[in-house]
């Protein structure tokens, strides 16, 4: 195999991935385009965010998993998943098995096809799917299948993940990594060794099987690929390349540059953990209770950010003086009652003394929401006011509390709407009629299904918070949403 310029690392360049916004005035409140068919590569399908597919192809050992690591390690801030083409291998039969030595593993029937294209559709188009567990000791699928969730990247990684064209098409982006044939095989005799296997039986199955099928099968691929990375993953000027490529695409989507009202907190690991345990059905109240406190501190603590302040200076124990800055005093809280409850104490913990008022919305079949009951400052027209509401979803609960807020004088501008997460359908729709309210989340959902619940969402979240939850750790399925009145 001959060698690369730096210059050629690129040289395929990325393709025009199809990959546009969606057109906001065509949004209807499930997110879903108006009376249009849904593009399956654009960024927005049936009012989620459609998920961002790569595929990395390449010969045996060539390097393809260090290489999905390193982009999964520089989109931290992005929700990644891999799949592995080997997780498709066909079960051996008993034949088959007697005779292992004589199959082929790199060929293109060894794989079922068929069910990786079927996982691929589901996930690009949103859904959760059961990806199989394929042992490599008795060459059998074993149960327990690994739920996968729909992400904002799906990392699609293997030899022959190119040569079916079905699969192909469902890409936005195509990696090649093309590492040398003899690094590839020194590779492979170290592994093979390290798993206790003799050398002659790994170069055999290299001579009669790994070879052939590299260059019958995985090398007239390349052409497909949009990128080729020679040396894999020591490779990170490309590697580099392609995430920066990736994020723009995901750029291209993101709610924060079409809505500038829209603050997502910056997430961290430790973020990212916290609302992974609060998403887990499993979670008991405690700790749900415990790990929503934490994330409702750090929003409450960035939404305060946006007040406005004068600038102050004050004198130092050291004798100096310190410039800072004092911000407005003249504040409240509105909470939705009953989960916009939960984030009173982080508001109370921040604001000493803070007068907080309610709001209850019942919720009445699909038609919107009636608001039935407020208690507010009385001189709230001159205050700045923090709704509080962990979950954003429709955006009717939000749209109905802001409306109330308004008719009472509040200025538009000075309401900082604080929630957990938000779906991008209520964004669009508090962010198109109140352009001026400042949105501050934590992290932005994929969608909402058919019953108006966030997806992939935490459930009922009063019910989770405030223990009233009778289904807790035996179904995700927390009961009809449509219908529900909510409970002083
Ligand atoms: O954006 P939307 O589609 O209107 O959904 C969001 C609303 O749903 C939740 O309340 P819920 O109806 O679950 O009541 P609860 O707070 O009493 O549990 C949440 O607290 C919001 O008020
Ligand atoms: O998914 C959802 C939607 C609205 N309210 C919730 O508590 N959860």
């Amino acid at each position: 195999m001959g060698s690369y310029s730096a210059v050629e690392v690129i040289a395929a360049a990325v393709s025009g991935a199809h990959y546009p916004a969606p057109d906001l005035d065509k949004l209807d409140m499930k997110g879903s385009m108006l009376g249009e068919e849904q593009p399956t590569t654009s960024g927005m399908e049936n009012g989620h965010q459609c998920p961002f597919v790569i595929g990395v192809a390449g010969g045996a050992s060539s390097g393809k998993s260090a290489v999905c690591k390193m982009i999964i390690d520089q989109l931290c801030d992005h929700r990644v998943v891999v799949v592995t083409q080997e997780s498709f291998y066909y079960g051996l039969s008993d034949e088959e098995l007697v005779h292992v030595n004589d199959y082929n593993f790199d060929h293109p029937d060894a794989f079922d096809m068929d069910l990786l294209l079927s996982c691929m559709e589901n996930l690009k188009h949103g859904k959760s799917v059961d990806i199989p567990n394929y042992n490599f000791k008795t060459h059998k699928s074993v149960p327990r299948a690994r739920k996968v969730n729909p992400s904002d990247v799906i990392i699609l990684e293997g030899i022959l993940i190119f040569h079916d064209s079905r699969v192909r098409d469902l890409m936005n982006m195509k990696i090649f990594v093309d590492t040398d044939d003899d690094v590839r095989l020194a590779r492979r005799i170290l592994r093979d060794l390290e798993k206790g296997r003799d050398i002659i039986p790994v170069l055999d199955q290299y001579s009669k099987f790994v070879k052939p099928a590299f260059e019958d099968f995985i090398l007239p691929t390349k052409k497909y690929a949009d990128i080729i990375i020679p040396r894999g993953a020591d490779n990170s000027v490309a590697i580099d390349l392609i995430v920066q490529h990736i994020r723009t695409k995901l750029g291209q989507n993101d709610l924060c540059k079409i809505h500038p009202n829209l603050y997502v907190i910056q997430t961290t690991y430790q973020i990212r953990g916290m609302h992974t345990i609060i998403r887990d059905a499993a979670t008991t109240t405690h700790d749900f209770i415990f790990y929503a406190d934490r994330l409702i501190r750090l929003v409450v603590e960035h939404g305060l950010g946006h007040l406005p302040f004068k600038e102050k200076q004050v004198i130092t124990p050291t004798g100096s003086v310190y410039t800072g800055v004092d911000f407005s005093k003249s504040l409240c809280g509105i909470s939705v009652i009953r989960s916009g409850e939960s984030m009173e104490n982080a508001l109370r913990a921040c604001c000493k003394g803070i007068k907080i008022g309610k709001i209850l919305i019942h919720r009445e079949g699909d038609d919107g929401k009636q608001l039935i009951y407020h208690n507010l400052p009385k001189d709230i027209a001159k205050r700045h006011v923090l709704l509080l509401d962990p979950i954003l979803g429709t955006g009717n609960s939000a749209v109905q509390a802001i409306s109330l807020l308004l008719e009472k004088g509040v200025q538009e501008s000075n309401i900082i709407f604080l929630n957990l997460i938000s779906a991008p359908q209520g964004v669009h729709v508090v962010s198109k009629r109140f352009p001026r309210v400042k949105i501050v989340t934590s992290e932005i959902e994929l969608g909402l299904n058919d019953e108006c619940r966030v997806i992939p969402g935490m459930g009922e979240f009063g019910d989770r918070y405030f223990g009233t939850d009778d289904y807790q750790s035996s179904t995700p399925f927390f009961g009809d949403a449509k219908d529900r009145v909510r409970l002083l």
